[in-house]
């Protein structure tokens, strides 16, 4: 086990990962660090009922990774960071579990910077700040900026507008429907968007009551039921639930054009189903691309918190959207490899200017 994580490590460029126990509180938690390059790590906490601990190491790993890349592809002087916590969310959080959370995180002495992720909450995020200055996402009474979901539901709306500007000619929603995989706090802020501008929005989520807190505010919304959702055709799907949603059996099944959504690592294998959307004629946008919201948010508050100023950079992933895949036509690559590569050139370039080259 010990030695196919620091296999994995090498293969993946991970500079370190911590895990932590304690029984006292339950806390059994992985903190990953990819690449701090471009400065400290930073990215969420995710606490999950996962099914072995191989899983969640896993989990850490390419989320990590995503964070390096998508911070990297952002334009922002932060290195990529995740920490999964095991165990069920609905026994173990309490100010005990989150104050040690806390100091384990301290440990890292601001090598790695925390936040909020599946599971967890700004209230989650104000007991890790009793033990550690090295969080964000600290409720806005605290001076943090917040649940930064709206904003990276914003960064969705954007970027799924840019992929409308490719694929249609225009970028507009109105009269596009769109099938919304999740109606978390993500998903539902995406659905005011693209229903305040004339979409059609289908939804699927396993969770009944934010089923209900979508259809009690609009009604004209279809709710399908879940192993049936790739049956109807759309021209947009957000995946905005949990990863790996875009995999061989559901492209073979998808009658859409284009993919943009929230969720991370979307793609269950980017070097199979990247290749396999262009050969389907599906426009994807790259998850890191277009879900960047929530960490230009934090970026922000890590300066001195000011909603409009993260409005305006959360903006820009329309432009970063064209750019992306005007690079994928260009050197005849899926979107993925292209974001990919739009975000190592950044690494490399600053990894020379710290070298002095
Ligand atoms: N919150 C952010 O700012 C942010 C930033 C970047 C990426 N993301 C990613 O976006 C996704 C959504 O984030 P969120 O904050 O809205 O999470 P959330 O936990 O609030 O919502 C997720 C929703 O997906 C639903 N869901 C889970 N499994 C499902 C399935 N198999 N089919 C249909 N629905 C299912 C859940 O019931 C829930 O309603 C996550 O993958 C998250 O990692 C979130």
């Amino acid at each position: 086990m010990q030695q196919s994580v620091i296999d994995t490590m090498n293969a993946m460029g991970h500079e370190q990962v911590m895990f932590c126990t304690d029984p006292n509180t339950g806390l059994n938690a992985i903190i990953a660090i990819h690449n701090t390059t471009l400065g400290p790590s930073l990215g969420g906490t995710r606490l999950w009922n996962y099914n072995s601990h191989e899983e969640a190491v896993i989990d850490a790993l390419r989320l990590s990774r995503g964070m390096t890349y998508k911070s990297a592809i952002s334009g922002l002087n932060l290195g990529g960071g995740k920490a999964v916590l095991i165990g069920d969310a609905s026994k173990l959080k309490n100010e005990a579990y989150w104050r040690r959370y806390g100091r384990f995180v301290n440990n890292l002495g601001g090598k790695y910077i925390t936040a909020e992720d599946v599971n967890t909450s700004s209230k989650d995020m104000e007991y890790i700040s009793m033990e550690t200055k090295h969080v964000t996402g600290v409720p806005e009474y605290l001076g943090g900026s917040g649940d930064p979901s709206p904003i990276t539901a914003y960064g969705v709306y954007v970027g799924m507008k840019a992929a409308c500007k490719k694929v249609y000619g225009s970028d507009s929603l109105a009269g596009k429907k769109v099938l919304v995989q999740g109606a978390g706090n993500v998903g539902r802020t995406l659905i005011d968007h693209i229903i305040e501008e004339g979409g059609k929005v289908y939804l699927s989520d396993i969770n009944e009551s934010n089923i209900k807190k979508v259809t009690d505010k609009h009604s004209g919304v279809e709710v399908l039921s879940n192993d049936k959702i790739f049956d109807t055709e759309f021209d947009i799907y957000a995946p905005c639930a949990l990863g790996a949603s875009v995999n061989t059996d559901s492209i073979n099944k998808m009658k859409c054009a284009i993919i943009a959504g929230a969720a991370n690592n979307q793609l269950a294998d980017e070097n199979v189903h990247g290749p396999m959307l262009v050969a389907k004629g599906i426009t994807y946008v790259p998850d890191f691309l277009i879900n960047a919201g929530g960490i230009i948010n934090i970026s922000v508050e890590l300066e001195g918190y000011n909603r409009d100023r993260a409005i305006a950079i959360v903006s820009k992933i329309y432009d970063r959207t064209l750019e992306n895949f005007k690079m994928a036509e260009t050197e005849n690559i899926h979107n993925q490899l292209a974001a990919m590569k739009m975000a190592e050139k950044r690494l490399q370039d600053i990894a020379n200017v710290k070298r002095g080259l």
